[in-house]
């Protein structure tokens, strides 16, 4: 298994910040956890990586538990910019890694050319912008070619074309083998990257969501809703209700022109179709802002 993460439960002080955890992840894949600030997703994220303590429950990362010490060549991380050293070059910071895990230092032109920072490299990252540095981070994180890749709000502070390199390193790496877990609250991001999402509010996962990246949803206004509500409650149909005249559905509970047959076989008119894209940022709407 590459995440067994078994009712994980943390507190700070008296408040409990994670309420009971369980993620399961046996194949290679995306994941992406999104949820409000101060849902618990840092947390989640450093008690995987052992570092922070939790109160109850376990993690095992690639088949072994958080805390075995091996983990680090096989799982990597990527932080906030506050590990960086300002008077160290990007350099520096990757040869550390290769000294610290015996790796070749020939690896640092190559991961530097791929995240886009040879230019760079030498620099002291003082002088580094929220981008470049979030470009080294990647690279430090990646260098060991993980198999497991952790990230905290990886798009942070990245223009548009720094984005589109990250999520073609991303999307890279897990055509590679590499299972990738990243927090985030760029919703359209998280769309072109994966369809696994973790929703988590109040430091617990509120709903494990499989986005049908192409599925669609329908917003239908007909001349007489209250007829048509009869019909799809009596064919057992799921829909919203939005208002007197308006339904909303599913393709996957009943397709348009089905719709559109048993309307006409009722003599009611339809007079407006909306259709929408149910993404992550729909899912995210209906779940923490109540929207239908
Ligand atoms: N060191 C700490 N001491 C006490 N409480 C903390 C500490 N760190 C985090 N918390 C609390 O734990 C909860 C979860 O915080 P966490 O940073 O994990 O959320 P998050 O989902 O990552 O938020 P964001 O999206 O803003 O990064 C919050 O209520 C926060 O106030």
């Amino acid at each position: 298994m590459i995440i067994h993460i078994q009712n994980v439960k943390k507190r700070y002080k008296k408040e409990w910040v994670l309420k009971g955890i369980n993620i399961k992840v046996e194949q290679p894949n995306i994941i992406a956890l999104v949820g409000p600030n101060g849902s618990g997703k840092t947390t989640l994220l450093n008690c995987m990586t052992n570092l922070l303590s939790f109160h109850e429950g376990t993690v095992e990362l690639v088949g072994k538990k958080h805390t075995d010490p091996s983990l680090f060549k096989e799982v990597s991380f990527l932080q906030d910019n506050r590990i960086l050293y300002g008077n160290l070059t990007g350099y520096d910071h990757l040869k550390f890694i290769c000294n610290v895990q015996h790796l070749s230092t020939a690896r640092i032109t190559d991961v530097a050319e791929r995240v886009g920072m040879s230019s760079y490299l030498k620099k002291r990252v003082r002088n580094y912008s929220l981008g470049m540095k979030q470009h080294l981070l990647l690279a430090m994180a990646i260098i060991n070619q993980p198999k497991l890749l952790l990230l905290d709000e990886p798009l942070n502070g990245l223009d548009p074309t720094s984005a589109i390199t990250m999520r073609n390193i991303l999307l890279e790496l897990y055509n590679e083998g590499t299972t990738i877990l990243l927090s985030s609250h760029n919703l359209d991001e998280i769309d072109r990257l994966t369809n696994t999402v973790y929703f988590m509010k109040d430091g617990a996962i509120l709903k494990e969501s499989l986005l049908d990246l192409n599925m669609r949803r329908y917003t239908v206004s007909v001349t007489d809703g209250k007829k048509a509500k009869k019909i799809l409650e009596e064919k057992q149909i799921d829909f919203t209700s939005i208002n007197e005249n308006q339904i909303s559905f599913d393709e996957t509970t009943i397709d348009l022109q089905t719709f559109i047959d048993y309307m006409n076989q009722n003599d009611i008119q339809i007079y407006d179709i909306d259709k929408q894209k149910i993404g992550a940022e729909r899912r995210y709407q209906e779940l923490f802002e109540g929207a239908k």
